[in-house]
């Protein structure tokens, strides 16, 4: 099985702790020793946040805000290469192309941010269909995709399971600008739309969620299938 995990920032690295950094390199080793192809794409979390803040008090537009998150994501994934223990290319690819060589190499792909006007969902999202993955599980901070934010609204419910339209639906109002917060970006969604992209969105912050997810198909989070889909999700992967 071939499978893309986009990593929070906030899930891998909310505050530079090792050990957490230590325990979601471990859970990828654990799916590339189950023979599963493993890319990963990692976020920028709070810090990317903290300095897009700053940067925006000072003037800065928002391709220069984005610039800042996208270089925060770059360092991040250098935490997840460090802790790959060689499992990976040494450095975060810069393209589609670099990342699928990886994968055809036998190496563990590592991505961030690629540009401006996107965040790394989209990343995901398009190295998923690039890579022809089977499955894209995103490991974010909260336990799938809610009819609000389940942060601050506490009536908000979890959506169990989404079709790729009614996901573009749900994100299309959403927030846009640099840092901004939300389970998948729009472009994301549109992608696992049109590629059709069985996509499981969870709450990563314990690594164990994503090997069970991805081996056993077993996860609380939401399930994102495609349009007509009738097949019990937790068939896929067996
Ligand atoms: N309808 C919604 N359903 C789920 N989460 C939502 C919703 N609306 C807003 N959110 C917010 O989206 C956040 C998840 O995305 P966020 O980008 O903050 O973290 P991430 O995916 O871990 O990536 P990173 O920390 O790298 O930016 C949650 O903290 C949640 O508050
Ligand atoms: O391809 C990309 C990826 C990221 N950005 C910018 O970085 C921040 C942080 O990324 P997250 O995935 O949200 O953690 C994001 O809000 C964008 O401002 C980007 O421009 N392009």
């Amino acid at each position: 099985m071939r499978v893309v995990i986009s990593i929070g920032g906030s899930v891998l690295a909310p505050n530079l702790d090792a050990d957490r950094v230590a325990g979601h390199a471990a859970a990828v080793e654990t799916l590339v020793g189950e023979d599963c192809e493993v890319g990963a794409v990692v976020g920028g979390g709070g810090v990317a946040r903290e300095y897009i803040g700053t940067a925006r008090r000072l003037g800065a537009n928002e391709v220069q805000l984005d610039q800042f998150g996208i270089d925060v994501t770059r360092i991040n994934a250098r935490l997840l290469i460090a802790a790959l223990d060689g499992l990976s290319a040494p450095s975060p690819a810069h393209d589609y192309e670099e990342a699928g060589e990886a994968l055809r190499r036998g190496d563990v792909p590592v991505m961030g941010g690629v540009m401006p006007g996107q965040t790394t969902d989209a990343v995901a999202a398009a190295l998923a269909e690039y890579v022809d993955a089977d499955l894209l599980v995103y490991a974010t901070s909260v336990d799938g995709v809610f009819s609000a934010d389940p942060d601050t609204d506490p009536e908000a419910e979890q959506y169990g399971r989404l079709t790729g339209s009614e996901l573009v639906d749900l994100i299309a109002p959403m927030s846009r600008g640099a840092g901004a917060s939300a389970p998948v970006d729009l472009l994301a969604a549109k992608l696992i739309e049109r590629s059709k992209m069985r996509t499981v969105v969870l709450d990563g912050t314990d690594p164990e969620r994503i090997e069970a997810a991805v081996l056993r198909g077993e996860h609380t989070g939401t399930d994102v299938v495609p349009e007509g889909c009738t097949e019990d999700p937790d068939g896929w992967n067996r």
